[in-house]
């Protein structure tokens, strides 16, 4: 079998090659940019007054003078004006042009102003104070913004300032997630004794969501050639397939055989790690992948944070995730040689120690068990006893 760091790997070499496309900036939020995006002027564009006050020229300050005669005002939004007397002042405001032949403000907090003349009543006024000087955050034609990044609402801003109305992103892939399974009703039918209602489905389209990416939801019983019908449907117009259950060694799972027969190559089938030992993972030709999750739902959710979010992050062009760790607040002990993703609980403590209280629940199908819980910790393989205080790697599920 494979480890978890193998299985990860291979997935992240059969990534979905995404087209690009054009959105409006008003899409665009959550996307992720393919193109770099330049500054068009210099950042400021101009020597910006960035307190409101009054504009001189330093070198008369600096000569001893307090006193300046208020010769007229410098609002933004008006052209550039220029203080001819160089012994007078001009009222000026943020996000003004510095007026010419000026070159310092003192705000309005620092001078007294009666009769048409302002007193400057500090002295520890220094050139150039209160300017907000041309190119100093950055120049034209930089890159502000590089491809790959995420349009999180900063990025947004910097866009619409250089008179972006619309950016080129990575499409969105087409997903379809099929759940199977005969004891599997709708959320709103009534089920009996033997059936339950899905949920599997409804969770993997909740987490694609967090990814700005909507999926189609499909249902189908343990039946084979029906099985094999809607998968070549489906693989006619998706890029990802997420199916749930029917991969373990019961007589009614027969996902992998169908999805061989349909021409999947398989890429891996079971990963030494619980829960989610037997997930699958496949590709095609035309560069489709499936993923055929463990149907026991905390093993959906764990294979889906540990495997398909990477991997549409991945895909989309996204760097991966910076990882997050934290400390175990007890001894857990765990002797199979398989990867544990133990659900725990995070805690951020005062001293800056992310606390990971555990909550293993009673197993892959304890999922009310998840609602306690925040992240799964990765628990190595190659140990059975992991002690309190040493930090291992989390995995959220928030
Ligand atoms: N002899 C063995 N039996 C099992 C093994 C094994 O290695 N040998 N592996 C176990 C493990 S681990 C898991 S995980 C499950 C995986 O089962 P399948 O992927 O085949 O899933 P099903 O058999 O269809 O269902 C398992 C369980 O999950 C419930 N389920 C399925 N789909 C949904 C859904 N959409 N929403 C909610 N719940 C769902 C289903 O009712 C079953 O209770 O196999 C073990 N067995
Ligand atoms: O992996 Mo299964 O998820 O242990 O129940
Ligand atoms: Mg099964």
């Amino acid at each position: 079998m494979l480890s978890v760091a193998e299985a990860f790997a291979i997935t992240q070499q059969h990534l979905l090659q995404l087209p690009t496309e054009s959105v409006s900036l008003a899409a665009a939020t959550g996307r992720v940019l393919q193109e770099p995006v330049l500054a068009d002027r210099d950042f400021p564009p101009f020597d910006r007054v960035s307190m409101d006050g009054i504009a001189i020229r330093y070198e008369q300050y600096a000569g001893g003078a307090r006193l300046f005669r208020i010769a007229g005002a410098q609002f933004a939004g008006q052209p550039q004006q220029t203080l001819t007397d160089q012994t007078a002042c001009l009222e000026a405001m943020t996000g003004a042009m510095l007026p010419a032949q000026t070159d310092t403000v003192v705000r309005y907090e620092d001078v007294t102003i009666a009769d048409g003349q302002a007193t400057i009543t500090i002295d520890d006024l220094q050139p150039g104070q209160n300017v907000h000087h041309r190119a100093t955050d950055r120049r034209a034609g930089d890159e502000l913004i590089s491809a790959g990044m995420l349009l999180s609402p900063s990025e947004i801003a910097v866009a619409a300032s250089v008179g972006r109305a619309s950016v080129v992103v990575s499409a969105l892939p087409r997903v379809a997630l099929i759940s199977t399974g005969d004891e599997l009703v709708g959320l709103t039918e009534t089920p009996l004794p033997y059936q339950i209602r899905r949920s599997n489905t409804y969770m993997l389209r909740a987490a694609l969501l967090s990814l700005g990416i909507t999926a189609t939801l499909h249902h189908i019983a343990d039946d084979e050639l029906a099985l094999e019908d809607m998968l070549t449907d489906l693989l006619a117009n998706h890029d990802l397939l997420l199916l749930s259950g029917g991969v373990s060694a019961g007589k009614a799972d027969f996902v992998p055989d169908v999805l061989t027969r349909l021409g999947i190559q398989k890429q891996f089938h079971k990963v030494d790690q619980r829960p989610g030992k037997p997930l699958w993972f496949g590709s095609t030709t035309a560069g489709q992948a499936v993923f055929a999750l463990p149907g026991n739902p905390v093993s959906t959710v764990l294979c889906a944070c540990r495997y398909v979010l990477p991997f549409l992050r991945a895909s989309l062009g996204l760097p991966a995730d910076r990882p997050h760790y934290a400390q175990l607040t007890r001894t857990i002990l765990f002797d199979p040689a398989l990867t544990y993703f133990l659900p725990v609980r995070l805690v951020s403590e005062p001293d800056g120690r992310m606390m990971a209280h555990p909550l293993p629940g009673s197993g892959s199908a304890d999922f009310a068990n998840l609602l306690d819980a925040d992240a799964f910790m990765e628990l190595p393989a190659d140990r059975s006893e992991f002690r309190a205080g040493e930090g291992f790697r989390v995995w959220p599920t928030r």
